[in-house]
């Protein structure tokens, strides 16, 4: 049977605890294309093997001109000059531009040797065998230098770099077809309790959806992590443990929901409390006060609390951070910020307290109560409030840290 958690953390100890737990759970790394690599964590430094852009060209579409043919062209005394060459993007054979002619050209041709500016065809009469200029740009204008944006061989992407749209565009752009990144951790979501019941089915008194698991494992996902979720299981020790053992041997960490609090059917302390690998403690922080970090047959092990909004919480404070450093990436937090209540707020004293918000501007604005069953609060938020453990109560007004935890976009 349980007993009450006795260790108490503050938020940065228990911080500090899961990850030291998971920085064993980075698998190592493999070879994906670009295409297939969003999301991923870089695990090599990509080097340019062009420099971009690839060679000069042009910002335009228009003529390539020596400046000192067009640059004193007018309106009242325009310059006439005859057209070379035509030089669509893709042309690999543009000759060098003769003094006293102009190459008609496109937007990301090669601009030839011997061209210092290209005039738009907005600033012509857009002739194709011979041109009107009726102003000329200053010199050099629309010309994208070779290498200006990067220079062959210097760094584009260093490791630990996550691989947004752009960073994607970047590593096909210098010539990559794959990268090397880090493995996904492979995650398992198990949640427990004998209230639950699969979504779609219906509901018997007593019953409700089970949801935290589809929270965590999504949360996984987007924190880089592979979530496999294990059917949720009853608040029974045999079953929980049997349920546990036959998925861990291919896991890098186990997260469980519910279970670990002070009722006399905590399944989740029950069982692995008796292990005496697993460490069962309160965490100063409200939602999410309840936790557990170990291991359970070699594999880390963070147990979280079942109430929705404490589960999500708890992920975003102590297992996202913890995984995202775990593949390495150098600034694992979410990104926070300040911004003014729009309402006053209380908050317990001695917990550090995270309320859901919504921010606009500079302004947040909580969203539903303190209470950690409030999901369709939760779902409209897209920011926590961070209360510290001295403070008790703030005006309208005020000046908090939010963390930008995103989700509830409208
Ligand atoms: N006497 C005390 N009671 C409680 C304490 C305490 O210190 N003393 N702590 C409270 C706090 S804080 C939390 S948080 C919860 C944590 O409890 P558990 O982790 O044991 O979670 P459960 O009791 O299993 O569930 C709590 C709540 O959440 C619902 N739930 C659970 N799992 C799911 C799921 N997968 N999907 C949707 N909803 C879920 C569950 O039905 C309960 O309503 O304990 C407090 N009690
Ligand atoms: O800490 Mo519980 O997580 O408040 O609801």
């Amino acid at each position: 049977m349980s007993t009450p958690a006795k260790v108490r953390r503050t938020v940065e100890e228990h911080r500090a605890a899961v990850t030291a737990l998971l920085a064993g759970c980075s698998p190592g790394t493999e070879e994906v294309p670009v295409a297939a690599a969003a999301g991923r964590v870089l695990a090599e430094d990509v080097v340019a093997a062009v420099g971009l852009p690839v060679f000069t060209n042009s910002a335009m579409d228009g003529y390539a001109a020596r400046w000192s043919d067009v640059g004193a062209a007018t309106d009242g005394a325009p310059v006439r000059l005859p057209v070379a060459e035509d030089v669509p993007a893709g042309r690999t054979d543009v000759p060098a531009l003769a003094p006293g002619t102009v190459h008609r050209i496109m937007t990301g041709a090669p601009v030839p040797d011997g061209a210092d500016v290209v005039v738009p065809v907005e600033a012509t009469d857009g002739g194709t065998d011979r041109v009107t200029i009726t102003s000329s740009p200053a010199a050099g204008s629309f010309l994208r230098h070779a290498g200006e944006d990067i220079a062959a061989g210097s760094l584009a992407l260093p490791a630990g770099t996550v691989l947004g749209p752009a960073q994607l565009g970047l590593a096909a752009s210098v010539g990559r077809a794959s990268v090397v990144v880090r493995r996904r951790p492979r995650v398992l979501v198990l949640s427990t309790g004998s209230e639950l019941v699969a979504p779609g089915e219906p509901l018997r008194p007593g019953q409700i959806h089970e949801s935290n698991s589809l929270v965590l494992a999504a949360a996984v996902d987007a924190a880089g992590g592979e979530a496999r979720t294990l059917h949720f299981v009853p608040d029974d020790v045999d079953q929980f443990l049997s349920t546990v053992r036959g998925a861990l041997a291919d896991a890098d960490l186990l997260i469980t929901s519910g279970g670990v609090s002070m009722g006399a059917y905590e399944v989740v302390k029950d069982a692995l409390g008796a292990l005496g690998t697993v460490q069962f403690l309160a965490v100063a922080m409200q939602p999410g006060g309840p936790q557990g970090a170990g291991t359970v047959d070699g594999v880390p092990v963070v147990t979280l609390p079942g109430n929705p909004v404490s589960s999500f919480v708890s992920f975003e404070v102590f297992v996202r951070p913890a995984l995202r450093a775990a593949l390495g990436v150098p600034r694992p937090d979410r990104p926070r910020l300040p911004a003014r209540l729009a309402g006053p707020l209380t908050s317990p004293a001695g917990r550090r307290q995270f309320l859901r918000g919504r921010l606009d501007g500079g302004t947040v604005e909580l969203v539903g109560g303190a209470g950690s069953h409030l999901v369709a609060s939760l779902a409209r938020s897209d920011v926590l409030v961070v209360v510290p453990e001295e403070v008790t109560e703030l005006p309208a007004g005020s000046e908090v840290e939010v963390v930008l935890v995103g989700g509830g976009e409208r």
